[in-house]
């Protein structure tokens, strides 16, 4: 899963060097951050419709579409911007660990 993250992430980087008419990402990068973060927030929204709608039909195949599209395009943010997508993944594990889950989750799978 991380690969993923990573691999994406150094498309994302190399998508700075390409013309803006050749690919969906430099287009992004070449309007800047405010068009990026016009996305972010598209996707948020779209994301929060198709919530309500899974929790109305028990159809989850939307909210997972629309959450992949919002994680997208704040790793796009994230990549405008110069910050790895680790730094998140970092910020999250230190969170975890700070919790103690980390323990608890070892206890819970050696039950
Ligand atoms: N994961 C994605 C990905 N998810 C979503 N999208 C694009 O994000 C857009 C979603 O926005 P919308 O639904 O609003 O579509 P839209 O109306 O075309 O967008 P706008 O005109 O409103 O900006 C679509 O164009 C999708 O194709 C993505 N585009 C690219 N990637 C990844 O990024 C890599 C580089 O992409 P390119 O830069 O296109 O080569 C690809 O190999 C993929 O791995």
């Amino acid at each position: 899963m991380n690969d993923i993250l990573k691999q994406l992430d150094e498309v994302l980087e190399a998508r700075k060097g390409v013309p803006a008419d050749q690919s969906y990402v430099s287009s992004l990068h070449h309007k800047g951050l405010n068009k990026i973060l016009e996305k972010v927030g598209e996707e948020a929204t779209e994301t929060i419709i198709a919530a309500k709608d899974a929790k109305l039909s028990g159809d989850t195949a939307e909210v997972v579409y629309e959450t992949a599209d919002l994680w997208f395009h704040s790793l796009v943010m994230l990549s405008h911007l110069g910050v790895s997508s680790d730094a998140v993944l970092q910020e999250l594990a230190r969170r975890f660990n700070l919790s103690g889950l980390t323990e608890k989750a070892q206890r819970t799978q050696g039950d």
